[in-house]
């Protein structure tokens, strides 16, 4: 966690901040195996996530891609029956090494899930939750990042004067913008999106891929997506995953204009999955 003081909430609403053109890698994948007991679930996965971009991961229901994200914060360990090997690295550090703390990484790497999920608080509590479990207590502070958070989910002006209504009383996409905030507000340097639109209407849609279109400037997001379109809409960089492997991963107008394999052509012209 920042300062608040120091806050990188500040940059998000500056649009005409231009795009880092020199692309750094936050995450390296190497030589990466999972199997849940007997199943293996994800085969020799290898991959580099850029930073500050978008990376959309597609491919047919099963092929791997929940597992994959899961993986690149830990959350798959709490299933019992995973093993895993090769290498995850994050920043240029090993993710499994017994040296590296778990909540280090969890307070780098955000997650927002498939239906939005907001604790039965008010909308406030819900975006400070992050910042008050790690220790921040004065009012003024956990204020401003509530404000920064909700403008950085561009869900402030919506909700800047209902603060302290139920979070239960929002609209689905509302609610999943403020799980956003609640992400943005332990200021990650990663957010992993695990299906974030698929239970929303299609303006509620339209308005967190603008949002990710946005958030890319200050922060490095893999998005698993079932929706092709919005791959391409949104993403840089695009994997395909089928049956556990990553079968081609590459600029995501390449990959949907010219894909070097005939399994991403046959998938992306709808010839399966
Ligand atoms: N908790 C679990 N225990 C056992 N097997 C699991 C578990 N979670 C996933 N799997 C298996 O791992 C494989 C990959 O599943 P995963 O959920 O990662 O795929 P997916 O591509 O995200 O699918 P979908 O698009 O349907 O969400 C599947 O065969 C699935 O049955």
């Amino acid at each position: 966690m920042q300062a608040a003081s120091e806050s990188k909430h500040v940059s998000i609403l500056n649009t005409n901040e231009p795009d880092k053109e020199e692309t750094k890698t936050i995450y390296a994948v190497d030589n990466f195996n999972l199997w849940y007991g007997d199943n293996q679930a994800l085969y020799d996965v290898k991959m580099d996530i850029p930073m500050n971009k978008v990376t959309a991961i597609i491919g047919p229901s099963g092929c791997g891609k929940s597992t994959f994200i899961k993986a690149l914060n830990r959350l798959v360990e709490l299933v019992p029956s995973v093993k895993m090997s090769g290498s995850i690295k994050y920043d240029d550090k090993d993710i499994f090494s017994p040296k590296y703390k778990v909540e280090d990484l969890r307070t780098n790497v955000g997650m927002v899930f498939q239906n939005p999920n907001p604790f039965p608080k008010s909308i406030y509590e819900n975006v400070i939750y992050g910042p008050k479990t790690h220790g921040i207590k004065k009012k003024k502070v956990l204020d401003e990042i509530a404000e920064k958070s909700l403008k950085g989910a561009a869900l402030w002006d919506e909700v800047k004067d209902r603060l302290h209504e139920n979070a239960f009383g929002l609209s689905g996409g509302q609610q999943q913008r403020l799980c956003i905030a609640r992400c943005l507000a332990i200021e990650p340097d990663v957010i992993l999106m695990d299906e974030p639109t698929s239970a929303l209407d299609p303006i509620s849609t339209t308005k967190i891929e603008e949002l990710v279109q946005n958030l890319k400037k200050d922060y490095s997001i893999a998005i698993v997506t079932h929706n092709m379109q919005q791959a391409a809409r949104i993403s840089d960089k695009t994997a395909f995953f089928l049956n556990g492997e990553v079968i081609e991963y590459s600029n995501t107008d390449k990959l949907f204009s010219n894909p070097d394999d005939k399994r991403t052509e046959d998938y992306i012209t709808g010839r399966f999955g």
